[in-house]
């Protein structure tokens, strides 16, 4: 379980991104942070992992504030994938997933560790480039790259800063699809930045919504309706709660 209590953050004096976020969220849920541009979406993300201090209030990891976890232990807890990925660097496919195990290995890989990172290197369908470096990627397939070392790591928690930003159509639905998977299969928690509505409303349980510093937190069908998307992003939205493929279609602006 996580839980965000009063949390508070500004990046200097008397400039507040947000306040007073509260949210309590189970094992094997999925979230999305939505809300307009500079809502504050990534930096709530980086408070969640402590690359950002909040200036007020806790995060809680099954009960204990992260602030009480060393670095070793939270980097076993979570796994990033951070919205700039940027262009890497001249090392494999294969090396820049391993270094998912990085928190679990102590002098060498073990036949395990090879074992998952193979696994994940397939399941995100990257064979081919195993041994490519990272630099002579495309940035959808250096996404895809980052994803599973963030799953290799076996986290508890996953934060993805709009992991889908790069990838095409076929690609944004196996990755979330495999995210979903491997979020109720492991009985995870994955916490995502997300812009595409529709998407976030078929792959959340739950949906934190940021504006003007303040967060609505709830059920995805509570929180993504149309009022609020107005409200928050002067659109008119219409919502088709399909239970398999539901859908939000943005129509016009307001
Ligand atoms: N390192 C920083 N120093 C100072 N201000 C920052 C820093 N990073 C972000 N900000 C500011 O904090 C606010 C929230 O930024 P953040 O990146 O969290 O927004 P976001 O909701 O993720 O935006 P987007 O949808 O555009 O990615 C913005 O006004 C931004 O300019």
């Amino acid at each position: 379980m996580i839980e965000g209590k009063n949390l508070a953050f500004s990046y200097r004096k008397g400039r507040q991104i947000f306040s007073d976020i509260n949210f309590r969220f189970s094992d094997g849920e999925m979230i999305s942070i939505m809300g307009p541009n500079g809502a504050g979406k990534s930096t709530l993300l980086k408070c969640i992992n402590k690359i950002n201090k909040p200036t007020q209030g806790q995060i809680l990891i099954d009960g204990k504030n992260t602030i009480q976890f060393s670095d070793r232990e939270l980097s076993r807890l979570i796994g990033y994938v951070p919205q700039d990925i940027g262009k890497g660097f001249a090392i494999s496919v294969t090396e820049a997933v391993m270094l998912g195990r990085t928190p679990y290995i102590r002098f060498k890989a073990s036949d395990k560790d090879k074992e998952l990172v193979f696994e994940m290197i397939e399941r995100f369908g990257l064979e081919k480039y195993a041994f490519t470096n990272l630099n002579e990627l495309s940035g959808g397939e250096r996404q895809r790259v980052f994803l599973a070392r963030a799953l290799v790591q076996d986290p508890k928690i996953m934060l993805l800063d709009e992991p889908i930003s790069n990838l095409d159509i076929r690609y944004q639905i196996e990755t979330l699809d495999l995210v979903r998977d491997i979020v109720k299969s492991r009985n995870l928690i994955s916490i995502m930045v997300i812009h595409d509505l529709s998407f976030a409303y078929r792959y959340s349980d739950s949906v934190i919504l940021l504006k003007d510093g303040k967060a609505m937190v709830g059920k995805r069908e509570d929180v993504l309706t149309s009022s609020n998307i107005a409200e928050h992003y002067h659109v008119n939205a219409e919502i088709n709660d399909n239970q398999k493929y539901p859908y939000v279609n943005p129509r016009y602006t307001l």
